[in-house]
């Protein structure tokens, strides 16, 4: 299969910080792929690697099928810094600079300041855009060479409401044209409902991959019965310790929903008096949280 981005146990260390480790990162043709962690989790180093800005301490990167290096990296268009435009210029004029230098036909400018719904004020200086404008501008700058992969990272850091929701559009709209899109978010709401699958990173490691679907689909068993203390001891008794959360004084077990009946019986077969036990479903954040937790912990 080609594989747009393909990582294999790729590592950076910073002197005795390991910045990310033995990542195993997939993204496939034609997906918005969201990369997702807190603050310092490692996204910025992981993709300044896949563009081959860093040097990796150990494993590989293949991006668009070729080992990424300088001079390689066509087809990919990335923004990863806040790009540096002339504030006096207009957008368009600063497109201009950019497709001359890239040797890009000026009537790819018109296409992507379209792509990134700039055209209405393409002829105004930059220094006058908002910094949802700008990131637009960026994200029109990569697009420049018509790339067939898009890495973004962190595209709506700092933008308000309306921003985020243009930028959201502008990746739907990408990925709708068949761009292969990877965008890093600390945020989760901002790539949940833009992306076909989730990347989470939590202290340089990836702890989980897959589609919101996928992720959320380890849903659990809400079970609230009395006495709680009791509960609590047979259900760790019955489904492991790491399994059974006391929540607002009931009982969240991450277990496969279909061992309900089971476990129902157990615990009443246990003196246990059951008042409700049902299907809990999760919604991404809960999972996003319980990753992050989870991956801290296990990184501490
Ligand atoms: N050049 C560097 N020298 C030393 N440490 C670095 C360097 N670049 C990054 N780090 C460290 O590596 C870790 C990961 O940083 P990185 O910027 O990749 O995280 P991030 O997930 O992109 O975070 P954020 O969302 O805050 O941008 C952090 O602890 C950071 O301080």
């Amino acid at each position: 299969m080609n594989l747009p981005v393909q990582t294999q146990g790729l590592s950076k260390r910073y002197g005795g910080l390991t910045a990310v480790r033995d990542l195993d990162l997939t993204v496939r043709a034609g997906e918005v792929y969201g990369f997702l962690g807190p603050n310092g989790a490692g996204k910025t180093t992981t993709l300044r690697m896949l563009l081959g800005l860093v040097r990796p301490s150990a494993g590989t990167v293949r991006l668009l099928g070729r080992t990424p290096g300088a001079g390689r990296l066509t087809g990919v268009g990335a923004l990863i810094e806040g790009p540096a435009f002339y504030p006096y210029l207009s957008g368009r004029d600063n497109l201009r600079v950019l497709a001359r230098y890239a040797g890009v036909g000026a009537d790819r400018i018109a296409t992507v300041l379209d792509l990134v719904d700039l055209t209405s004020r393409a002829g105004d200086r930059y220094t006058g855009y908002s910094l949802g404008m700008k990131q637009r501008l960026g994200v029109a700058a990569a697009l420049l060479k018509d790339p067939r992969l898009l890495i973004l990272d962190e595209p709506t850091n700092g933008l308000d409401p309306a921003g985020i929701a243009d930028m959201r559009a502008l990746i739907r709209r990408l990925g709708a044209a068949g761009c292969t899109v990877l965008v890093s978010s600390h945020l989760l709401g901002e790539v949940e409902q833009i992306c076909d699958r989730i990347g989470v990173i939590v202290g340089g490691r990836m702890v989980a991959e897959g589609s919101v679907a996928e992720l959320c689909g380890s849903a659990g068993l809400r079970v609230l019965a009395d006495p709680l203390d009791q509960a609590v001891t047979r259900a760790r008794e019955l489904v492991g310790a790491d399994r059974v959360r006391v929540v607002n004084g009931g009982l969240d077990l991450s277990v496969e929903p279909d061992r309900a009946a089971w476990l129902n019986a157990e615990l009443v077969g246990a003196g246990l008096a059951v008042r409700e036990l049902r299907h809990r479903d999760r919604d991404l954040e809960q999972v996003f949280f319980e990753l992050v937790e989870r991956g801290t912990a296990d990184v501490a």
